[in-house]
């Protein structure tokens, strides 16, 4: 077996506007390896996030193929994909999609309460385990809204962590903090990174591409470079 963990064959995305149909992503063929961090980088509307929702079963494609650790994905159904989603992947937003009436225990809970497969004990010692990874075990009985923009992004990567996937996918995770927490966040990703887990981010910054180990340029919905 190849050691991609992620490939696209020929992937076109339209999305209907009206009677039409707007061709947003373009033949792309992508290979991903296991242990990759990669940025998917591009100007605003180049097709960044529409990509990676699609690697992240998120949204459908209208043509072509993805293989994922192996297998066939293309055809898969909802329940198949919410699984694969939540068996596989962890997701970091921008704008972070915390709950702002749970506190932290609740909110790092939320993942193994969908695929249900943890005793209370296991959930508790996912929980506190993953929140001592990201520095924040102190944290644990308040609400999103006291902490900083920094441990809030965290705790989106603590939530992230707790079924252990292979592979995070990050859209824009430094877009809503200063240059500081951005650069403690991005040394967080490439902890993890070297831990194992395999990155998928988007961002504009060209000053990140220095945590890369690949590069995906998106112009109007082309991949114009692909460079380790
Ligand atoms: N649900 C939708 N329906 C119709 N068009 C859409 C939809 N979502 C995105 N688009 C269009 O698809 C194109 C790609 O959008 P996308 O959000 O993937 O770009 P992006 O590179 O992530 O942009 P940004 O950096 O601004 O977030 C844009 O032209 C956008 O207007």
């Amino acid at each position: 077996m190849s050691n991609n963990i992620i490939e696209l064959r020929n992937m076109q995305k339209y999305y209907p506007v009206g009677k039409d149909k707007l061709h947003v992503l373009k033949s792309i063929n992508l290979e991903i390896k296991k242990g990759d961090f990669v940025m998917i980088m591009g100007k605003s509307g180049s097709g960044k996030t529409t990509l990676l929702n699609i690697l992240g079963f998120l949204d459908r494609f209208s043509e072509g193929q993805y293989i994922f650790k192996g297998n066939d994905v293309t055809n898969l159904s909802e329940k198949e994909r919410s699984k694969f989603r939540n068996t596989n992947i962890g997701f970091v937003f921008q704008q972070f999609n915390l709950i702002q009436n749970l506190n932290i225990y609740k909110n790092v809970e939320l993942p193994m309460i969908y695929n249900n497969k943890y005793s209370k004990e296991e959930k508790d010692k996912k929980i506190k385990h993953n929140l001592d990874l990201v520095d924040l075990s102190d944290k644990i009985n308040q609400k999103p809204l006291e902490l900083s923009g920094g441990q809030q992004q965290r705790i989106t990567i603590a939530r992230a962590l707790v079924n252990e996937p292979d592979i995070i996918f990050a859209d824009e995770p430094t877009g809503a903090l200063d240059t500081e927490t951005s650069k403690d966040i991005m040394d967080l990703l490439k902890k993890l990174n070297n831990d194992g887990k395999t990155i998928i981010m988007v961002t504009h910054d060209p000053e990140l591409l220095n945590y890369a180990t690949k590069v995906v340029r998106l112009k109007d919905g082309v991949v114009v470079e692909s460079e380790e």
